[in-house]
């Protein structure tokens, strides 16, 4: 580019010259100076196909889905964060023809996306499948909105980008319940650096990079705009015995407060699966397809040569009434649609329980009863408090001619200063992990009751307590008149399961889903622990100042401390919601005819040349955030299928 600059400055100086100012001089310099422009705002486009009748054959049309134009190795079904991780590792190798199918379009230009902050705006938007659960029975029989994306990076382009991947004892059970050692804390542990670009920050000397990953495609690091409020959280959690810890993902495990580490990288962008694994190089592999807006509508089958149902390929279209397509697979089909996705298209290609597919009038290829069973979700509950300072960031949503000039002030620190600012918040800035049994933080004098141990090592949590720099209800739809702050508790290892049903055969009519929120009694006793926790760090010194606990109003929580564990309770059931992690529909285990859909290397029981690879296969969900163990089965995936293949 500098060339380009001496050029146009040397065309310029020379078409000025006494002599050179004419029609002909000044249309040179027109075309030098647009040349300029478009070398400096020049991007590279991404190499995505929407016309589907470059990706497969219509199926109206008289030529064959076996023709080699129609035929990859491997089809993948979903571009989200598994998806893109798995395209892009297995495009790696040049003998392998991959296609990329995905539903939506691209995440990669969409500010709402990018911009840390914006991404609450898209929940409402044509980016969000618009789920709402069925009526929680023992929520108040309410029905909860729940987002997941619909677009290129799936949910990794719209979630609150925080990079905590779960204890290691998490994969350790998974191991064991899988009887996979490759699962193992100590194998697995290797795809998380994988995937991984850390960058250190000299305010954080402690966290040790030499075992976080230096050189994936994943920047995390400290790049996200901190609050003051959030800073004083981590104090006022040091305050009630929660220890600071100096990086969550390190080899102490995950317990402690800290501030979080996210996906932001250092121009304050969001990092996605799309930003980091399709990148301008990748996408130029002759060997690499990916259709946008291609929405996959059933696996195709055949039988081989073993009397045993192969999967040859997918059927996909751009929308309801649209013409359909069909590509074959060679090698392999593998669904990455998330937790609730994928096992819907396997309920659709009729891989499920039997009589509910019957039900539906699909054709049963393969029985398998635990196909969208074992739905588990992370609930949490908000509390709302009025900010004393008034200094939150309520101006984002402008009311007063003062909000707009503060917001007009994040937008030009964050778009043309390019210094961050409010705008690069990730909502989620400070977080801790704690277990509901620890006696330093519920001293059993106060909390006698011994509750069952749902977390998958002694040193694992169950609960997670995060704050944000204001209040919301309703996902953001709702917001309050007054500057505020928000602490949220959230249940991480929940006992209550539900499911992932269909609703018809019709595969643009979304399925049904019930998370079954607090089901159980214990599932709610340890909100009940959580929330009376919340409120005490609230009435800390570090965070007490910054709150207005005078400020009684019935719709924020200054007084709830003062009621009972009953009244907490019936709280807590009007006011659960999803933290957006739902996991373990197409289960990884042992045994089929025990609910498990995968085995070990992800392959589906009972038929050939299909695999899951997403959050659905998670035999137990992660006590954490579950973004990073999607992308670390993906490069785990990938490096095994690679093997298989001889390209490892
Ligand atoms: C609002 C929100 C906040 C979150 N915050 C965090 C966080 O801070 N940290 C964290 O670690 N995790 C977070 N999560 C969870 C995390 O992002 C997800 O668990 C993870 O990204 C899921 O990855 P996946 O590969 O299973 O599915 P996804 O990333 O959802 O990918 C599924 C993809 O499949 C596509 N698809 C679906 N059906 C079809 C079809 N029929 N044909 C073709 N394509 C299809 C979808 O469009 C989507 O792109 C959050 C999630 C949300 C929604």
């Amino acid at each position: 580019m500098a060339n380009a600059v001496q050029d146009f400055l040397q065309i310029i100086r020379v078409t000025f010259e006494p002599g050179y100012l004419t029609p002909r001089s000044l249309l040179v310099s027109g075309a030098a100076l647009a040349l300029l422009i478009r070398l400096v705002f020049k991007r590279p486009r991404p190499r995505y196909i929407s016309n589907l009748d470059k990706v497969g054959r219509r199926v109206s049309s008289n030529t064959t889905a076996r023709d080699e134009k129609w035929q990859y190795d491997i089809i993948i079904v979903g571009g989200g964060t598994s998806g893109c991780t798995l395209a892009s590792r297995l495009s790696e190798d040049p003998n392998i023809r991959v296609l990329l199918l995905e539903a939506g379009g691209s995440g990669r230009a969409l500010s709402d996306s990018r911009t840390p902050i914006g991404y609450g705006a898209l929940f409402f938007s044509k980016y969000v499948y618009p789920f709402r659960t069925e009526p929680q029975a023992a929520a108040n029989g309410k029905e909860k909105f729940w987002p997941r994306a619909k677009m290129l990076g799936g949910c990794s382009s719209i979630n609150a980008q925080m990079a905590q991947y779960g204890a290691p004892g998490d994969f350790d059970q998974w191991a064991s319940y899988a009887g996979d050692k490759s699962w193992a804390w100590s194998n697995f542990f290797r795809y998380f650096t994988k995937f991984e670009k850390f960058n250190p920050h000299p305010d954080y000397p402690l966290v040790d990079a030499t075992v976080r990953g230096n050189s994936g495609p994943v920047n995390v690091g400290y790049f996200n705009t901190v609050t003051s409020a959030s800073k004083a959280f981590v104090k006022a959690c040091v305050e009630v015995n929660i220890p600071f810890t100096h990086d969550f993902n390190g080899p102490n495990g995950t317990l402690g407060v800290s501030r979080t580490v996210t996906y932001v990288d250092k121009k304050y962008r969001r990092v996605s699966s799309e930003t980091a694994y399709l990148t301008p190089e990748v996408l130029a592999r002759k060997n690499l397809t990916v259709a946008v807006n291609a929405t996959v509508t059933r696996v195709l089958f055949e039988t081989s040569e073993a009397g045993v149902p192969r999967a040859v390929g997918v059927e996909f279209a751009n929308s309801d009434g649209s013409p359909r397509y069909q590509v074959r697979a060679k090698k392999e089909v593998i669904i990455s649609g998330g937790a609730i996705h994928s096992p819907h298209i396997l309920s659709l290609s009729g891989i499920g329980p039997a009589a509910h597919l019957q039900k539906h009038g699909i054709q049963v290829i393969k029985d398998l009863s635990g196909v969208g069973q074992n739905l588990v979700d992370h609930p949490v509950v908000d509390m709302y408090f009025k900010d004393k300072l008034n200094n939150s960031a309520k101006y984002l949503r402008p009311k007063s001619f003062l909000d707009r000039v503060k917001l007009t002030s994040a937008i030009v620190q964050y778009h043309i200063l390019r210094i961050g600012g409010p705008l690069a918040m990730n909502f989620g800035e400070s977080a801790a992990f704690i277990r509901s049994d620890d006696p330093h933080i519920f001293p059993s004098q106060i909390f006698p009751e011994k509750l069952l141990d749902s977390t998958s090592a002694k040193d694992s949590p169950d609960l997670e307590l995060f704050c944000t720099p204001f209040a919301y209800k309703e996902h953001g739809r709702v917001f309050f008149d007054v500057d505020t702050f928000a602490l949220h508790v959230y249940l991480l290892r929940p006992t209550s399961t539900g499911a992932v049903l269909l609703k018809s055969s019709n595969p643009w009519q979304l399925p049904s889903v019930n998370p079954n929120y607090l089901s159980t009694e214990e599932d709610v006793k340890k909100l009940v622990r959580g929330v009376r926790l919340c409120l005490q760090i609230a009435r800390t010194k570090p965070l007490a100042p910054l709150l207005d606990h005078e400020f009684t109003r019935a719709d924020l929580d200054h007084e709830l401390h003062l009621k009972s564990d009953a009244e907490l309770e019936a709280l807590i059931r009007e006011r659960v919601e999803t933290v957006y992690h739902p996991t373990t529909t197409c289960r990884m285990g042992p045994n089929p005819e025990n609910g498990d859909v995968v085995d070990s290397r992800l392959r589906v029981y009972g038929v050939e040349g299909l695999r899951v690879c997403d959050a659905s296969i998670f035999p137990f969900i992660v006590s954490g955030h579950t973004a990073g163990a999607c992308y670390a089965i993906a490069e785990k995936l990938a490096d095994d299928m690679k093997a298989e293949y001889g390209s490892a």
